[in-house]
């Protein structure tokens, strides 16, 4: 029997501590991420509204938009996936179906988060969360709809910007009751805030190590050091792939041509090499070579 995704992404959580999770915004970075050696890929929740829709990440895209970019992920790479279902999509059955349709997807797992429905990105001032007991209703609701055992439940928890330490603490210890596999502890300052959630907690704690944002870049050893077992970089690739596609933009159209930028370039071979296209093409040649042959 082939494993479930979930399973896949909880025996990596298990060999590689901390794990690394890379934000793969479409199929072909997947891939390339696979290919270095990553262990676990990650479709951000911003990442979806930046790249897909070309809108700002306050939730505004849906369920069937992010499950429409974990498969394309899915389809291409053996990796698990670990999704950014934002708020869920509603009340308990919309979380229901959250976890269903993202299981049936090939997604290895969510993170689902105690932001209001009108969200924004965690790093960001003025967020606003829900009560407790509402983000323990929607961590119930994930668990309960589990179709595969496996499928991985992280809660996100944005409280401690509003509410401080302790009580971002408390809250994820009553997500870890309510069934949480993992705590997504959002936009931490300090290597201290992370010891003090490691210390609290039984399950494995992730730190979102986003740039620009409110958390230092800390490494993974500072961050195994203080008990982190995963790392999330969700939008780096794509920050630099952006960075890179304006200054090919821009330099087209000052000097006319594209030479001053083809060194930035991946080659067509490297990008065959990624997309195994030359064994497509040999059984393509295979293929009109019997045909010649008839
Ligand atoms: C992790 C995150 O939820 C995402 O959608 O990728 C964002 C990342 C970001 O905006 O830098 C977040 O809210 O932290
Ligand atoms: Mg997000």
């Amino acid at each position: 029997m082939t494993q479930s995704a979930g399973l896949k992404f909880r025996q990596a959580i298990q060999a590689n501590q901390p794990l690394q999770l890379v934000g793969t915004i479409n199929a072909y970075t997947a891939m390339m991420a696979e290919r270095v050696g990553h262990k676990a890929l990650y479709l951000s929740g911003a990442g979806v509204a930046n790249a897909s829709f070309g809108l700002p990440d306050l939730g505004m895209t849906s369920l069937n938009d992010v499950c429409e970019d974990i498969r394309r992920i899915t389809g291409a790479t053996n990796l698990p996936l670990l999704v950014d279902a934002d708020t869920g999509w509603g009340g308990a059955f919309n979380i229901a179906r959250t976890v269903r349709e993202m299981t049936r997807a090939g997604a290895a797992g969510f993170h689902i988060e105690d932001q209001v429905m009108q969200k924004r990105c965690g790093h960001r001032p003025n967020k606003e969360i829900v009560s407790q007991e509402e983000m323990v209703d929607r961590v119930k609701a994930a668990v309960d709809a589990r179709t595969d055992a496996n499928f991985f439940i992280m809660a996100r928890t944005d409280a401690l910007q509003q509410q401080g330490l302790d009580a971002a603490i408390e809250r994820a210890q009553a997500c870890v009751e309510a069934g949480a596999d993992a705590i997504f502890a959002e936009a931490v300052y300090t290597l201290e805030q992370y010891q003090a959630f490691t210390n609290a907690l039984s399950v494995p704690v992730l730190a979102n190590i986003t740039e620009f944002g409110q958390t230092p870049l800390f490494n993974t050893a500072e961050l195994a050091g203080v008990g982190v077992k995963m790392v999330l970089y969700p939008l780096s690739a794509f920050r630099a792939m952006n960075k890179a596609a304006l200054n090919v933009y821009q330099s087209i159209l000052a000097n006319g041509d594209q030479k001053a930028v083809v060194d930035s370039m991946q080659t067509r071979m490297e990008l065959y090499d990624f997309l195994n296209y030359h064994s497509y093409e040999e059984k393509l040649d295979s293929l009109f070579a019997q045909g010649k042959n008839k």
